[in-house]
């Protein structure tokens, strides 16, 4: 059975103060819920975010990784630096990556082959712009993305692998996908996991969505079947906001 899943991507939000102060608040009022529970705040606060969090059930993930094990990539972080400070799960692939830091199919490819070489788990993200909806090409480039950077991994690696569908042009602009919109590209990526691979898999992989989910349109967003959660950006930096939205997960 594949998890129900709430994460708060901080991008580059908060300093070292304000993560605490939001991590105290988000673990005094993180409701009884079967969801997992994840917060992405910026490498700096990682190890201070571990810290805070020790005795809660938030997980801390990462944003990004370089693919390499070490060595000459000034400014870059590794698998292994963030399995040393106790963070197991790391985004890649997020639209911002690959917009403002040039990161190719191929690049996300490596780095997913490099955390899982690690044992890490894997938030994929990825999503179609928006002139790419506009001319009804969303399927075949959520598709591609999907090929390019997953699908030459062995059926046994998809059990770390979580999908974070974001169309690009939801993302910070408080326009988001329709609940429908939403299911019907959900059941397009499990029936494309199939096709690649088998039901079993496409069953049991939990397919966040992303882009302005708030409060108000939580509700029905995770209503749908083949929605399996969020990952949250502006709303998950204010903690009414966020605890509001892991409340809206429906069992
Ligand atoms: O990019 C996102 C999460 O990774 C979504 O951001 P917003 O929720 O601010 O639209």
């Amino acid at each position: 059975m594949r998890s129900k899943i709430v994460a708060g991507n901080w991008k580059m939000n908060k300093n070292l103060v304000e993560t605490e102060v939001l991590l105290a608040e988000l673990s005094a009022k993180l409701p009884d819920t079967k969801a997992e529970v994840m917060v992405a705040p910026t490498f700096v606060n990682l190890t201070a975010a571990v810290d805070k969090l020790k005795s809660s059930a938030i997980e801390v993930i990462a944003q990004n990784m370089h693919f390499a094990e070490n060595g000459a990539y000034t400014g870059e972080i590794s698998a292994s630096m963030l399995l040393g400070i106790g963070v197991n799960t790391v985004i890649i692939g997020h639209s911002e990556r690959r917009a403002y830091f040039g990161e190719t199919d191929e690049i996300l490819a490596k780095k997913v082959v490099a955390a899982l070489a690690k044992n890490m788990r894997v938030m994929f993200c990825f999503g179609e712009e928006l002139e790419d909806r506009k001319s009804g090409n969303h399927f075949k480039v959520v598709e591609s993305q999907l090929k390019n950077a997953l699908f030459s991994l062995d059926a046994s690696a998809w059990s770390k692998i979580i999908l974070a569908y974001e169309p690009v042009w939801a993302i910070g602009t408080g326009e988001t996908a329709s609940p429908e919109q939403a299911q019907e590209m959900h059941a397009f990526i499990r029936k494309t996991i199939t096709n690649a691979y088998d039901a079993v898999i496409a069953n049991n992989v939990s397919i966040l969505y992303g882009g302005s989910v708030k409060p108000n349109n939580a509700v029905e967003i995770f209503s749908k079947p083949d929605v399996d959660g969020g990952l949250i950006g502006g709303a998950s930096l204010v903690a009414d906001d966020f605890i509001a939205i892991i409340k809206a997960i429906a069992y």
